[in-house]
């Protein structure tokens, strides 16, 4: 800082001393005016400025310049050093550098600063009137420590360089203080040093360089000094005298800048506002999401109490459902018209696995179908496999039969799913009529020929254009063969179960298949539904909702209100998502678009139900690999397990795994009949393999195990599934892949086996929950090796994100006996033989 000093002309003070760290003691925080002496520049003074420590980065404070100011008064009222008129103009050039008082002034500034504080700046206007006083007793001392100076013809810098230094130090300090503006508002305040020519500074300068110098030279600078000194201390004479002709008039020598007060007013604050009784929130999610209702899986409640009619209610009796589980009472209500009070709108169910959630959507879904007069498609139920697809027509062919009959309509129930040709799928869903209608068939044309010029989107739909003779079929199969023939479609069923990837075909290539009266969409297993794309299905049913008219039916019949809920107060596509491991993954959810939606959470309590109730994102982790259209393909397990058959075989004798019940510690015996079992591998290969290896050691046990991978025919899939449930039949095993790991109910099944772990905590939720159904008992056993162990544990075994009814025990099997080793070894062995030559072929 002290490089900016710039010494004003006849400057003695600013020699090469100046930069001298200098002791702050030292340092004279007096105010300009008491180094000049001119009474007129306590004008200049600005109690906001502070002088600091001497910092390379100076800063100002407000309220400690205030009491610098206060302790630079007291130091001048002590007879303060005059300061030299030249400073004077440093002060009103401004410097950044402001010294910062020793520890002791600080303190004494605290002091001062508590004194002053008192309320409208009293404080500093009693300073002020002191000032006055002080300062006329100050003036004459000034008058006459200037005048000895004067005398004595030298400067204190010569006597005392160091405190010449601390005195321009002060001057740097006090041009912190000091007004940007000159002090010139009554025109006498003396500019020495715009009288004083350049010459003898520069001389000054070379004498501090070049010394000792010539003695006739010193003795003549003296005189010029003196000269110079007298006249400054002339005009200091008139100026005080002038002050003093004027404080007898009363005219006020120092005006008041009110700005100068600032620094003592408080700041301005932000309003106050009340303190918010609403408490701080963290969740991310939506509040139907985070806040589910919650429902005990205990509850039971008679369907009538429900809404649902007491003839419907006999027809379900008689299937074996005399009450509603908990997730049907708690889904009715929602669902079905009875609840005048409650908003419609969109449901998720997250419930365990075999809690009955299909009969909680499909009984409001017939109902509200039931009230309609003509067939229209007016529910859609996505389902990922074609076993779902067909388990769920059961549901509701039930439903259909519970509310047919008096004033309703027996509801028709399609499905969609690929087993058979597009075309017989196609003739089942869409009926057509012809008529002749010239006009009709006009308007028809017209259309057509306006939309297919419109948009031929690609060169396909150019060629098209160009090959056809007559008008456009493609861009309206509304055109009968014939001029005049107008063709009208109707829909043959009034709720359609589908897999995503034949809903896609249909709504490409079925004419007349259209949303436009859709007013339920139900997405069963909705994780796994919305976590792959499945032919993008939903982007494209999502866009068929939106549009109000329909590429393949008549305007006619898109009457408006096609979508209103006879008697709801709701108009549009109701959605409901359902899974035992619903996601909460908003990025999926949000592709709904969901209206109002509730969040259905089945609690599970201690019961028998081994599967159950994870609600986690990690169901979207779950590693299918499906591809195909329907979704019928295999999910890989994602865990990298090597193991062969071979040495997981061996190795899980000793590794087993069990929840639930502690019987079955042994492998049965040949002869022992073998409890029905489902037993899940990792790979259709590896059902397959286990399959052939188990036929091999046991030749008996052909007849006892099925298989049942993607690669199985539909019509054996549903063979073998039939057979298993039946309890004459022979079957008392299924070996399969994830391809049922998912929603297949087998009614009563007591064991569920992992031969290869799931890939992950959704799938092992999913295929564990194919036992323990609907209220009943079940066993869930796990074979898990060496490199298992830890996951699993984590995971499954010991985490709190799979709700069950007790802790998952350990088993260990007893080792195989010698001959019972040989045995398997050998049964190895005809297995790579076969695999060889089945590759050779
Ligand atoms: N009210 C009821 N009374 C008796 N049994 C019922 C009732 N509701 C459903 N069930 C039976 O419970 C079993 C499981 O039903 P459902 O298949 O709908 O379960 P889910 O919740 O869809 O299971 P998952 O998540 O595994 O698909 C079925 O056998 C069904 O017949």
């Amino acid at each position: 800082m002290y490089a900016r000093y710039i010494p004003s002309a006849g400057g003695q003070k600013s020699t090469s001393n100046n930069r001298e760290p200098l002791p702050v003691a030292k340092q004279s925080p007096a105010p300009p005016t008491a180094s000049s002496g001119d009474g007129l520049s306590y004008s200049r003074y600005i109690p906001g400025v502070t002088p600091q420590k001497q910092s390379e980065t100076p800063t100002v404070q407000r309220f400690e310049d205030e009491s610098d100011s206060a302790k630079s008064k007291r130091k001048r009222d002590d007879g303060e050093q005059l300061q030299e008129p030249q400073d004077k103009k440093r002060k009103e050039k401004g410097s950044e550098a402001v010294p910062e008082l020793p520890e002791s002034a600080e303190q004494e500034k605290k002091a001062k600063r508590s004194k002053e504080s008192e309320p409208n700046g009293a404080g500093v206007k009693e300073s002020k009137k002191d000032k006055k006083e002080k300062k006329k007793a100050k003036k004459e001392k000034r008058q006459k420590d200037a005048s000895d100076e004067a005398d004595n013809g030298s400067t204190s810098e010569d006597q005392n360089p160091k405190q010449t230094s601390d005195t321009s130090n002060a001057h740097l300090e006090d041009s912190e203080m000091v007004d940007a503006e000159p002090a010139t508002t009554d025109g006498i305040t003396p500019a020495p040093q715009e009288q004083q020519p350049k010459k003898p500074k520069k001389e000054k300068k070379k004498k501090s360089q070049n010394v000792p110098t010539d003695e006739a030279e010193g003795a003549e600078e003296e005189e010029e000094e003196d000269t110079r000194h007298k006249a400054v201390f002339e005009r200091l004479g008139k100026s005080l005298k002038y002050a003093e002709i004027l404080k007898e008039q009363g005219i006020d020598e120092e005006p008041q800048e009110p700005t100068e007060l600032h620094g003592l007013e408080p700041l301005p604050q932000p309003a106050r506002t009340a303190p918010s009784a609403a408490k701080p929130t963290y969740e991310i999610l939506p509040p139907w999401l985070s806040a589910p209702i919650r429902v005990s899986v205990d509850t039971r409640t008679p369907f009538t109490e429900l809404g649902i009619l007491p003839k419907a209610a006999r027809v379900l009796e008689q299937k074996g459902y005399t009450e509603a589980f908990a997730v049907q009472t708690a889904a009715l209500p929602l669902l079905l018209p009875s609840n005048k009070q409650q908003q419609p709108g969109d449901l998720l169910v997250s419930a365990a696995t075999g809690s009955g959630k299909t009969l909680a959507y499909a009984l409001p879904i017939v109902r509200d179908v039931s009230n309609s007069v003509v067939t229209r498609l007016r529910a859609l139920v996505v389902l990922p496999t074609r076993e779902l697809v067909k388990q769920a027509q059961e549901v509701f062919e039930l439903c259909a039969k519970a509310y047919e009959g008096e004033d309703r309509k027996r509801v028709r129930v399609g499905i969609a799913i690929g087993n058979q040709s597009l075309a017989s799928e196609q003739d089942l869903l869409v009926g057509r009529e012809t008529r002749y209608d010239p006009e009709a068939y006009k308007q028809l044309e017209q259309e057509a020929s306006s939309s297919s010029s419109s948009s031929p989107s690609s060169q396909d739909d150019l060629d098209a254009l160009l090959l056809l003779s007559g008008p456009d079929r493609r861009a309206n199969p509304r055109l009968g063969p014939w001029q005049g023939q107008v063709i009208d479609f109707y829909s043959k069923v009034d709720v359609l179960i589908c897999t995503p990837g034949r809903l896609v075909e249909h709504l490409d290539q079925t004419p007349g298949f259209t949303l436009s009266h859709v007013r339920w969409l139900v997405v069963d297993e909705a994780d796994k539904l919305l976590a792959q794309s499945f032919q993008g299905w939903l982007d494209v049913v999502l866009d068929k909702f939106k549009t109000t008219t329909s590429h393949h039916s008549s305007s006619s019949s898109n009457v408006l209100g096609a979508r209103d809920f006879p008697d709801m107060p709701y108009s549009g596509v109701r959605k409901i998502l359902l899974s035992a491991t619903l996601t909460r993954d908003l990025s999926l959810l949000n592709q709904l678009a969901l209206r109002s939606a509730k969040n259905e959470h089945l609690a599970t309590k201690a019961q028998s139900d081994p599967s159950s109730d994870t609600s986690s994102d990690d169901s979207s982790s779950e590693s299918d690999s499906s591809s195909d259209s329907d979704s019928d393909s295999d999910a890989t397990s994602s865990d990298s397990d090597s193991d062969s058959d071979t040495s997981s075989s061996s190795s899980s004798s000793s590794r087993s795994t069990r929840s639930k019940t502690k019987t079955q510690s042994r492998i049965p015996s040949k002869h022992s009949p073998i409890p029905r079992s489902l037993i899940f591998t990792k790979s259709n290969e590896s059902a397959l393999r286990l399959s052939r290896l188990l036929a091999l050691l046991d030749p008996s046990l052909a007849t006892q195990i099925g298989t049942l991978t993607s690669t199985t025919p539909t019509s054996v899939r549903r063979k073998t599934l039939r057979a298993f449930t039946t309890p004459s039949s022979p079957l008392r095993l299924i070996i399969a892949s994830d391809l049922v790991a998912r929603g297949i109910d087998i009614p009563k099944l007591p064991h569920v086996i992992n031969y290869d772990l799931p890939p992950s905590v959704a799938g092992y939720v999913h295929r564990v929950g194919r036992t323990a159904r609907a209220g009943r008992q079940g066993c869930a056993w796990t074979l898990v090796g060496d490199g298992e162990s830890g996951w699993f544990w984590g995971k499954i075994g010991k985490s709190a994100a799979v709700k069950r009814a007790q802790k998952v025990g350990r088993v260990m099997i007893e080792e195989m006996s010698e001959e019972r080793i040989e045995e398997y070894e050998a049964a190895l062995e005809k297995l790579g033989k076969e695999a060889l030559e089945s590759r050779k072929k």
